[in-house]
């Protein structure tokens, strides 16, 4: 990740967004995004409820098409996506360690017996989230929190090249959220690009842009500063740029 702002780091795009238009029953959830997200970076997706961001999530995910406009990812890319509410998963019979081990199924094929590698890769991804002591539990006895953590280690353990969060910090107490903030800061700077909606910036720590969909149109883009210093007390993004793309502004 760059340390400074005339730090040129090559920074691979693993999404590129350009006019994308989505209608619902006539209504633009979506009206005119551009978003580029690059390896390596934060993007933090704020707005208010309904302004379209659970939406910009399953276009980027390749989840929902758009009605118009272009979503690019390189070939092979693997995007990861952790939805907004995990609460169904309160009802499958499974472990910790089995909803993360899902996560591998891509990378290994959901019937062949993992590689020492891969448990080793499921274990810690739920040491990073800190359910280690928690791993043979099954979900359903999870608290709320917890259970959003194991769906974050899932999302960890994919090995993806774009990880797509909604709200990954609801319902985590103060040191849960450190300790997410701190494991998506990791992976960025492991090489993934990293794309956050969250309704509380300050939760997320350091970010490199924040993007701020207002009805459907980003409002306005902004960037971390240089140093990377604490997002907090940075909720006015109009302190930011003005104009339509995100993450294509470098920290
Ligand atoms: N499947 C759908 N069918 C019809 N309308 C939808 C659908 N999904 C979303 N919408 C509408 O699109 C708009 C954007 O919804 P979206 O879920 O993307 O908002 P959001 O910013 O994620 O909201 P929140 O902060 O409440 O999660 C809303 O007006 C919503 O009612």
């Amino acid at each position: 990740m760059p340390s400074s702002a005339t730090t040129v780091t090559p920074h691979q795009r693993v999404l590129e967004l350009r006019d994308i238009r989505v209608s619902f029953d006539g209504h633009e959830a979506l009206r005119g995004v551009d978003l580029d997200a690059a390896r390596g970076e934060i993007l933090a997706v704020v707005g208010a409820n309904g302004s379209g961001k659970s939406t910009l999530l399953a276009v980027s995910a390749g989840l929902l098409a758009p009605t118009s406009g272009t979503v690019r990812r390189p070939a092979g890319t693997r995007v990861g996506l952790v939805p907004q509410s995990t609460n169904d998963g309160a009802r499958l019979p499974l472990t910790v360690t089995d909803l993360v081990t899902m996560g591998r199924w891509r990378e290994r094929g959901p019937f062949l017996p993992l590689r020492r590698s891969d448990r080793a890769r499921v274990a810690e991804a739920i040491e990073t989230v800190g359910l280690t002591a928690l791993a043979r539990r099954p979900l359903g006895v999870l608290s709320g929190g917890q259970r959003q953590r194991a769906y974050l280690a899932q999302a960890l353990a994919q090995d993806a090249d774009l990880l797509l969060l909604d709200e990954p910090m609801s319902g985590l107490d103060a040191a849960s959220r450190e300790a997410a903030a701190s494991a998506l800061s990791t992976v960025a700077r492991a090489g993934v690009a990293v794309i956050v909606v969250t309704h509380d910036l300050a939760e997320l720590g350091t970010v490199d842009a924040v993007c701020r969909l207002v009805d459907g149109h980003i409002a306005d883009a902004s960037t971390e500063s240089a140093d990377r210093a604490p997002l907090a007390g940075f909720s006015d993004a109009s302190r930011g740029r003005e104009h339509g793309s995100a993450a294509s502004v470098r920290a």
